[in-house]
């Protein structure tokens, strides 16, 4: 079981690092890698019809900006996408990127995440990873007890 972790540029690796950084902590391996469908087209056209043929099983695509990256891989790889949008520089607030990854035409969803949401996309990715490994699976439901302590914890000492 594999995520494929991919980003429009390397400024968005701080945002996306949080993706890597809870699969890791979930055991799950990851392949990251910079896609533009913007300025690598030819490299979209081959990650996007080949990431299912090389074991990935769930997509993760970030983009700041005009963020095409996550539609258009969507578009060619029948694997699930989920798109994190992120708030580059120069970003009308993010919501340039919120917006063009969140507003799909039927037929081709991308499972988008909050504005630099990476750290839910990777959690969603383990899920839908989990529905068919129950070890992973098991490590999520740790996870969602871990942060129900956390709560509790945080109530004894207010
Ligand atoms: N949205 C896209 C795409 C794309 O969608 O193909 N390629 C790069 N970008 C975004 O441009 C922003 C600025 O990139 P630079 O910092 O490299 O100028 C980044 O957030 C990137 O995701």
């Amino acid at each position: 079981m594999k995520v494929g972790i991919i980003m429009g540029s390397t400024s968005d690796l701080p945002v996306m690092q949080e993706a890597i950084d809870i699969l890791a902590t979930f055991n799950i391996t990851t392949e990251v890698d910079i896609v533009s469908a913007h300025r690598t087209p030819e490299k979209l056209f081959d990650y996007g019809q080949n990431a299912h043929t090389r074991g990935i099983n769930v997509i993760i695509a970030g983009a700041g900006g005009a963020a095409h990256l996550p539609g258009m891989v969507a578009s060619l790889s029948p694997l699930p996408v989920i798109g994190v949008p992120v708030k580059s520089r120069n970003s009308i607030d993010g919501w340039d990127s919120v917006l063009s990854i969140l507003q799909m035409p039927g037929g081709v969803p991308v499972a988008t995440v909050a504005l630099d949401g990476a750290k839910n996309a990777g959690i969603l990715a383990a899920q839908i990873l989990g529905a068919r490994d129950s070890e992973i699976q098991k490590t999520i439901l740790e996870y969602k007890e871990g942060l129900k302590q956390k709560v509790i914890e945080g109530a004894k000492s207010l």
